[in-house]
């Protein structure tokens, strides 16, 4: 492909990007796959610089643009190069015309951006939420030793959060490596890792994990309790819910069962749990602001009335989590979000209607103090954005 015309894709693949998100459609990555799968001229250097485009223009625009032209026009002004692609022939976008619209760049749509400040994320803090994130692996020790993996990859980095961490530079195709079809290691941000280490989940426990979708953190706790004990791993959405026993068997976790949980009605399928947890993990869906690095269009999806919703929820799934825990057992409320209305206002909320029940102080290898839990940013802690708080019944 031409440059004018890799422009032009761009363009076409925005529009579908933009309208997905307007009608909470597919996410930006699907459509790229499907945009190339009808195109099998397209080479993969014309792959690669046309995501690179669209995820340029994503990430420059806050407000979801009026069309991809008007975000391809705007990241022209950054990019002066692209200018010259305007009716530049036959497979090029038309020529700029006077007064086109241009779409306007920040961070996020301004009532989220003061959500954000709101919630003391700072403006350097903002910007960091959209820098490419690195890829992390976390290690499985129930299949090999972090020294060997390192070895194997020949690139790895420590990372400071992650004790089993590694950070990959560049870009790899990991799902194919050997060690990862053994079980090796799993795909895993360092800040996922780090938060998951609240649940001090040990051998022998009892672990709910309400909110389980395809087993990240499950498979992490379960090697926190080198594959001892029993964990319950349960999610309304069959499809995540349904990766998790391949993924299980390739890690050598036998503990994990899974629990589908019917929407509105999660208690019944969990009700004879119920006061017997020492763990119960709610990794709670959320607004994903915290994940903007990986997800920058999520900013476009966002309503202040899908926000609410998300905090009803949060804050029912905190509820019906609390009463699976045994008296002296600990609920983990997790989100990988930066806004105060789902970490730390929602833990507040729940201590407020649940009496007895105590924050107590996390040592977690990153994170600062945030209210109540600990929250970790892309800027401060070089990982995912998230919030965690641990919460204990008492006896
Ligand atoms: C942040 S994701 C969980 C990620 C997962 N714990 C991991 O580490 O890979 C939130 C999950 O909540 C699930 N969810 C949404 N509504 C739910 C509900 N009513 N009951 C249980 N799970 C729900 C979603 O399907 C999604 O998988």
């Amino acid at each position: 492909m031409r440059p004018e015309a890799r422009t032009q894709a761009a363009i076409e693949l925005l529009d579908q990007i933009i309208a997905a998100a307007r009608d909470q459609g597919a996410a930006a990555d699907t459509l790229i796959a499907r945009y190339f799968a009808a195109r099998r001229y397209a080479g993969s250097k014309d792959r690669r610089a046309v995501r690179e485009l669209v995820y340029d223009a994503i990430r420059l625009l806050g407000e979801r643009p009026a069309s991809g032209r008007a975000a391809m026009l705007a990241l022209a002004r950054r990019q002066p190069d692209l200018t010259a692609h305007f009716g530049a022939g036959d497979y090029a976008p038309e020529a700029i015309g006077t007064d086109e619209a241009v779409a306007e760049a920040g961070v996020a749509p301004q009532w989220l951006v003061d959500a954000l400040a709101e919630s003391g994320v700072t403006e350097a803090q903002q910007a960091a939420l959209l820098d490419r994130a690195p890829l992390d692996i976390r290690v499985n020790p129930l299949r090999a030793k972090i020294e060997d993996v390192a070895e194997a990859l020949g690139e790895g980095e420590a990372i400071a959060a992650a004790p089993l961490g590694l950070r990959l530079p560049g870009e790899h195709r990991l799902e194919r490596h050997p060690l990862f079809e053994s079980g090796g290691f799993e795909i895993q941000d360092a800040g996922s890792q780090a938060v998951t280490l609240a649940s001090a989940a040990g051998p022998g426990m009892l672990v709910v994990d309400l909110c389980a979708g395809g087993g990240g953190k499950t498979l992490a706790m379960a090697a926190m309790m080198a594959n001892r004990g029993r964990i319950v791993a349960s999610d309304s959405d069959r499809a995540r819910l349904s990766r998790l026993p391949a993924r299980a068997e390739r890690a050598g976790v036998s503990i994990a069962e899974t629990r589908l949980l019917n929407p509105g009605r999660e208690a019944e399928a969990l009700a004879d749990l119920t006061d017997s947890a020492d763990v119960v993990l709610v990794d709670a869906p959320c607004s994903g602001t915290g994940t903007w690095r990986r997800n920058p269009e999520a900013r476009w999806r966002l309503t202040p009335d899908r926000l609410a919703r998300l905090t009803g929820l949060q804050a029912r799934l905190l509820d019906m989590g609390a009463a699976l825990v045994r008296p002296g057992g600990a609920l983990i409320h997790i989100v990988c979000s930066l806004l105060d209305s789902e970490g730390r206002g929602q833990v507040d909320a729940f201590l407020a209607r649940h009496p007895g029940w105590e924050a107590v102080p996390l040592v977690l290898p990153a994170g600062s103090a945030h209210g109540k839990g600990m929250r970790l940013t892309p800027a401060s802690d070089a990982t995912d954005g998230f919030f965690v708080a641990r919460l204990t019944r008492p006896c």
